[in-house]
């Protein structure tokens, strides 16, 4: 069943040259975890919160973004409460921002249950326990005592995460949920959210910007370039063959997570600002591969190539063999 779709969503500010977004078609269903990746500014956050419905001031939306079936795109107050509340939940980078510095810990997972859905005090504190020890904190009953500053960074992601469960929603949106964490809790907290989206068949749509992570937790990834898909397809095959330039671009610069060190190739020039715009590709003032004259011409569609789509007037000839 699919959970989350975008279709063609295009958001777009005033006093901007380009969209924030741009035709931003994807979808998420339950049971599989799906990652956006892309570099900074490229729309990766902007395209997580539509999931909630919420949209930068003064932006214009075109397209739509249906969360199990409602469209968020100019919703109604009531549906957008019943999504944010029953059926999505983001987790965000920082857990010590998502979290009220001077309340118990114990206080932030049961106000939800006891203000929003009425439960009593003592049902919400059994609840919030159990959730605690979901998502494998030794101590449950102690930590709902604490305050945040007494929880270790990893600890306090994983109150973030008992507490986006609390409602038990199908939908798990989680913005770069690890970059904020050492390496060896990263892993940690990787491992708590494949475990949970695993038992619970949760929909889980990963943010990031670090396309070797995405790879190792994903069952499908997007990789998205100044506000539009490049190119989109199951993780084996992108990380086997990538065919559009900038994918494999983020691939030559990451170092991979196992194995041993490789030679990493950096993508040379910036990515192009919302204050630029370009009528091609936006990729081709960075892409050894861009062709005057087509490649600066037109803005690429996505089209299927093999089982991938990819947004390159290049790809057919750039194509792995097996395309063919
Ligand atoms: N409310 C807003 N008003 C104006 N510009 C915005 C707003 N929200 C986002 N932007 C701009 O839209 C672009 C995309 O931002 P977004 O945060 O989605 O990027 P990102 O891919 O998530 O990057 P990062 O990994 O750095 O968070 C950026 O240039 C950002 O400055």
């Amino acid at each position: 069943m699919t959970l989350l779709a975008y279709e063609a969503l295009r958001v777009t500010l005033p006093a901007m040259a380009r969209p924030l977004l741009d035709g931003v078609s994807l979808t998420v269903a339950a049971g599989e975890v799906v990652a956006l990746v892309g570099e900074s500014g490229s729309g990766k956050s902007v395209t997580a919160r539509a999931a909630l419905g919420l949209f930068p001031q003064g932006a214009e939306i075109g397209g739509r973004v249906r969360v199990e079936g409602t469209d968020l795109v100019g919703a109604d107050p009531a549906s957008l409460r019943e999504v944010r509340t029953n059926k999505a939940a983001m987790i965000y980078q920082d857990p010590r921002a998502a979290i009220n510095p001077v309340r118990r810990v114990g206080d932030f997972l049961t106000e939800p249950l006891r203000l929003v859905h009425g439960w009593s005090k003592a049902r919400a504190n059994v609840r919030a326990a159990e959730l605690l020890d979901a998502v494998g904190l030794p101590d449950p009953v102690r930590h709902l005592n604490q305050f945040p500053h007494e929880l270790s960074g990893g600890m306090l992601q994983r109150v973030v995460i008992a507490a986006a469960l609390t409602a038990e929603p199908g939908l798990l949106l989680c913005d770069e949920p690890t970059t904020a964490l050492d390496v060896s809790t990263q892993a940690e907290i990787l491992a708590v959210l494949g475990r949970l989206q695993r038992e619970r068949g949760l929909g889980l749509l990963l943010i990031t910007h670090d396309i070797e992570l995405a790879a190792s937790v994903s069952d499908r990834i997007y990789v998205m370039y100044a506000g539009r898909i490049v190119e989109t397809a199951p993780v084996a095959e992108l990380f086997a063959s990538p065919r559009h330039p900038y994918t494999a671009g983020l691939l030559g610069s990451s170092p991979p997570l196992e194995g041993p060190p490789a030679r990493l190739t950096p993508i040379h020039g910036a990515p192009m600002g919302l204050l630029e715009s370009a009528p091609g590709c936006a990729f081709a003032p960075r892409c050894r591969f861009a062709e005057p004259g087509r490649c600066d011409e037109s803005p690429p569609e996505l089209v299927r190539h093999g089982p991938a789509e990819v947004a390159c007037h290049r790809a057919a000839e750039l194509a792995p063999e097996e395309d063919r």
